[in-house]
Parts: C-alpha cells; sequence; structure tokens
C-alpha cells in the first residue's frame, strides 16, 4: 500500500471514531502524502488543522495507523495550503462563542437553521488548538508546552500553551483525548467535562450545586422533581450533566435531552405511529434530564406527553431534573398541571457568579486547558460583571487565543488588547518606567538606588539590564528617558542591556519564564494597588 492507500484506511477507521462533524471538519480535508522511514506525513489543509491533529487526535491516528501497517511510523504533519492568523483566530472566537461539548451541540443543533452546515461543523471543535513555535519575538515569548519542537514546525502559527510547566505539574496532567475513543453510537450524551469535580460552587450557585449533589446521591428520594433556573451560560447544563455522570455511574439509566429534541420526538412518533415506542423509552428511564424546559410551554401535545412522563417516573420513584431559563411561575403559557409538578419539588436558581468566584472559575478553566495564565490576567478578565460564565470562559478563551496567534507572552496589556471589543474599555495605558524600576527591584530584592548607580556586580548588572529590557518592550520611554530613569545612562548602554536580555531569552526558556515573571509581577502590583 502507498501512503495515500494507508491514510485512506486509517480514515475508514477514524470515521468510526469520531463524530461524522469532527470527521468532516478535521479529517475530510487530508491526504497521506509519504511514508519513509517509519515517518508517516500527512497533509492538512491549514495550521489549525495541524494544530488540532497534533494535540487532540494524535494517539487516535498513532495507534489507528499502527494496526494498518503493522508497525509504529512516526506521524508528522505539514500544511498543505495556507490559512492565516485570523482566520484561526476567527475559528477559536466562534468556539467560544459557541460553548463546546455535546450538551451544547445537541442544543444549538436543534436550536440551528438547517441551512447552516458549516456552522454545525464549527460546534464539533472543542478547545483551542495547541501546537508550538521557537521564533523569538522581540518580547518574552511563550514558553512552548512540549520542548521537542522540530524545524518544520516552526514555520506554523502557534497556539500557546503558557510557561512550561514543572515535570510534576505535566506528570498530573490528564487529557481530554480519551474522550475522542468514546464511540457515539449509543454513547453518552453526557459532556465528559461537565462533572461536579469542575464545577466551581460559589454564593451564586450553591443551593443548585448541593441539590443537584443531594439528587445524585439519592436519585428518586430527595428534591423531586429537582427545578434548576437561572440566566444564560451559568451552569445549569453542566450540572444536569454531573447528576446525570453520577447516575451512570452508578449504573442507572440515564436520558438526557433538551425540550426541544423531545418535542421532535414526539412529533415523530405520532407522525410514524410509534407512540408506545416512544413511552416506553422513556419510562424505563431511573434518570430523566431535560434541558430548557421552558421551550415545551405552548405546545400541546408536548406538554401532555411530557405531562404523562412526569406523572409515570414519578409515581415509581424516577428521578426528574429539568432546567430552565426562568421559575415555573414565570414560563407563562405553561399548563398549570405541569406547573405545580414543578413546585412540588425543590425550584433552586443559578445567579450570575460575583468576582472572587468568577477569578476561581478562571482559574479551573486555565487549568483544564492546561494554560498557566498569570494571575493578573485571571483578575483582569474577571474584573467585569458577567452575566454569563460561558462569556467568561469565552473571553478567556479569546485572550489565550491572541496571545498565542500573536506569540506573545500572557500579560495583562496583552489581555485588554484582546478583549478591547468586548469589554468595551480601553486597555490600561502601558507602564511606566517608574512602575517598571520597582518592580524589578522588587523581584530581584534590590534597591533601586544599586540599580540607578555604578555597581558592576552580577547581581544587579543583570537586574539593571533586565529593567532596561523591560522598560523598552513594555513602556513608551523613549531610550533618552530610560537612560535617565537608570541613573543618566546613554542611550547605547540600555541598548546593549536589552539586547544582552533578548539574546538570553531567545536560547534560554528560564530567563524567558523569568522575564514573563517579572512583568507578571509588575502588572500584579499596579491591579492590586487598583484595587486597594
Ligand atoms: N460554576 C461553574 N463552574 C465551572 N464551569 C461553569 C460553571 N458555571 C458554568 N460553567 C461553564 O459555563 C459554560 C456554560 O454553562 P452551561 O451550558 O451549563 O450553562 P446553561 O446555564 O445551561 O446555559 P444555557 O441557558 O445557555 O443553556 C459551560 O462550559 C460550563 O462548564
Amino acid at each position: 500500500m502507498n501512503a495515500r492507500q494507508i491514510w485512506k484506511a486509517t480514515l475508514e477507521q477514524i470515521q468510526t471514531r469520531v463524530q461524522p462533524s469532527v470527521y468532516d471538519t478535521w479529517f475530510s480535508g487530508t491526504v497521506g502524502l509519504s511514508f519513509d522511514e517509519n515517518v508517516f506525513m500527512v497533509g492538512v489543509p491549514s495550521a489549525f488543522a495541524k494544530a488540532q491533529m497534533e494535540v487532540r487526535f494524535i494517539e487516535m491516528i498513532r495507534s489507528l495507523l499502527s494496526e494498518v501497517t503493522g508497525c509504529q511510523p512516526e506521524v508528522r504533519f505539514v500544511v498543505t495550503k495556507g490559512s492565516t492568523v485570523n482566520e484561526e483566530l476567527q475559528a477559536l472566537e466562534q468556539e467560544a462563542a459557541l460553548g463546546e461539548g455535546p450538551a451544547q451541540r445537541l442544543k444549538r443543533a436543534y436550536r440551528a437553521p438547517r441551512h447552516r452546515p458549516a456552522l454545525r461543523a464549527k460546534l464539533d471543535s472543542s478547545s483551542p488548538a495547541i501546537v508550538m513555535t521557537s521564533h523569538a519575538p522581540s518580547s518574552a515569548r511563550p514558553i512552548p508546552h512540549r520542548a521537542e519542537a522540530r524545524e518544520e514546525e516552526q514555520e506554523q502559527p502557534a497556539i500557546f500553551l503558557g510557561y512550561e510547566r514543572s515535570a510534576e505539574e505535566k506528570a498530573g496532567g490528564g487529557g481530554e483525548q480519551e474522550h475522542l475513543f468514546t464511540p457515539i453510537e449509543g454513547g453518552s450524551m453526557l459532556n465528559p467535562r461537565y462533572t461536579f469535580d469542575t464545577f466551581i460552587v460559589g454564593k451564586s450557585n450553591r443551593l443548585a450545586h448541593a441539590a443537584s449533589k443531594a439528587v445524585a446521591e439519592r436519585p428518586g428520594y430527595v428534591y423531586n422533581p429537582l427545578f434548576l433556573y437561572g440566566g444564560v451560560g451559568l451552569g445549569k447544563t453542566h450540572l444536569l450533566h454531573a447528576i446525570g455522570h453520577h447516575g451512570e455511574a452508578a449504573g442507572l439509566s440515564v436520558l438526557y435531552t433538551t425540550s426541544e429534541k423531545f418535542t421532535n420526538e414526539i412529533i415523530n412518533a405520532i407522525r410514524f405511529q410509534k407512540t408506545e415506542e416512544f413511552r416506553a423509552k422513556y419510562r424505563q428511564i431511573d434518570i430523566l434530564l431535560v434541558d430548557d424546559i421552558q421551550f415545551i410551554a405552548g405546545k400541546e401535545s408536548t406538554e401532555e406527553e411530557f405531562f404523562h412522563t412526569f406523572n409515570a417516573l414519578y409515581d415509581s420513584n424516577k428521578q426528574i431534573v429539568v432546567t430552565s431559563d426562568r421559575p415555573p411561575k414565570a414560563i407563562v403559557s405553561l399548563q398549570d398541571r405541569l406547573r405545580s409538578r414543578f413546585e412540588w419539588g425543590l425550584l433552586a436558581d443559578i445567579q450570575p457568579p460575583d468576582y472572587e468566584h468568577r477569578q476561581a472559575i478562571l482559574r479551573s478553566k486555565a487549568e483544564s486547558m492546561r494554560f498557566q495564565v498569570p494571575p493578573a490576567v485571571i483578575d483582569y478578565i474577571a474584573r467585569p460583571e458577567c452575566r454569563s460564565v460561558r462569556e467568561l470562559e469565552g473571553a478567556l478563551k479569546r485572550v489565550i487565543a491572541y496571545a498565542t496567534l500573536h506569540q506573545e507572552p500572557l500579560t495583562v496589556s496583552l489581555a485588554a488588547k484582546a478583549l478591547e471589543h468586548i469589554y468595551n474599555s480601553k486597555p490600561p495605558a502601558t507602564l511606566t518606567v517608574r512602575e517598571v524600576l520597582e518592580g524589578v527591584c522588587r523581584y530581584y530584592n534590590v534597591d533601586p538606588e544599586q540599580l540607578r548607580g555604578k555597581a558592576r556586580d552580577r547581581e544587579i548588572v543583570w537586574p539593571r539590564q533586565v529593567a532596561m529590557y523591560v522598560m523598552r518592550e513594555q513602556t513608551d520611554a523613549s531610550l533618552l528617558q530610560i537612560g535617565a530613569e537608570l541613573g543618566g545612562r546613554d542611550h547605547t548602554t540600555i541598548m546593549h542591556g536589552w539586547e544582552k536580555v533578548q539574546a538570553e531569552m531567545a536560547t534560554n526558556d528560564r530567563v524567558r519564564r523569568e522575564i514573563a515573571a517579572v512583568i507578571e509581577t509588575i502588572e500584579q502590583s499596579r491591579m492590586d494597588l487598583r484595587r486597594l
């Protein structure tokens, strides 16, 4: 078999492992290019697709290629067509805006107009792609997640993983990749990421969380039905799925659906005279989870059927959990008998998170995406009030994508640039030379006067050069002004210091991390001062 045939055979296997839309989005434009000296080359249409291959799909591809070829080839991806940074950023933004995961897909697939297949395909992409680069821009550049960057990869735009983590952190990191191996047919519609473990509890959702946990532990016995309500993107579906996971782990029969899907099923059941099958399906469930129940209001036959399903399950002590964007009382055209049933159990609302809660959510999301986001950046993203955790996540993804695609370190000023039109605020003023001087001195524990003075010992010279570098990169000051702040040095000395640090950064990951940490210290103290 030649490379094309091998890849074709591999694609056939891949098709059975991933959802059709995942396949269409990421695999349909790929081609087997060559298979030499145990290296299998795959052509992909964009740098973004390459990144997805390298991070999301690599394990699956390796394993299937081994099955097809009978050996264990090294797999490499090359871009056969180019895509622009903007296209990639747009794709990431779209992902961030649309949310992710099976639940979101299910919900949106039922809402989306049928003539938007491309958009639907996009819904199947998940977290931002991750690749690496070793091009050094003039400022501290992101550290690649994997050290083994190859020459040919350096040509591609990169999505960066944050500052490199320690060996222990890496060892502890799980991955999302295993989810790709979950068979789709007959598989769970639950998003593997929506668990109680990944749900961050705060004042605004404590009751809903506690009630969901109680229901998950004793389904059918406490709070039946459980009615979760709250604004868009506040975690109702997340809790619904967490209950579902718990039930599945206990071996119970769990069914997650949306009210649109329920409605469509009923319409089809009536149309094709399959109402008995429909009833049988819904009545053998131990835990019924229905998202966005408000949409059944006013749909007579759906309400009727749901009423009977509800009664049948309730009478046999089966658990029912529903979510809605408002309490039953506010669902105007809902039949009274359904409204009163929803009110039998527990009504638990979820409110938008407060500032500390937003910070905690962002930290957890960054962690789950395996990015190290400096605290000052988390604080910045969390600062404005937000009505939806989905938006908050979107903002975080946008900042990460922006840093990655522009190959810049994650700093507050970068976050401000990335979120400028979303947060509707001007980026904060650039740092001042005074702030840099003070921050550098704090970081290295030296006195500003020593930096301004003539001392030539390494413990002073290096911080002084770092100050020159950061002042030149992160402030608007001229070489003359920088020189004046640093004890009246002339511009060639400043240039020399700047070059020295830049050269170190180009070859030394540790130095890059150090400079990023210095900048972070300065930005963090600015944020702290602003909060006082
Ligand atoms: N407390 C939380 N901790 C962690 N993640 C959260 C939390 N609340 C919401 N999220 C995340 O926010 C995103 C949106 O949540 P979810 O889809 O559950 O919202 P929703 O209330 O069902 O919104 P909608 O009304 O649009 O369906 C998800 O990625 C979810 O994981």
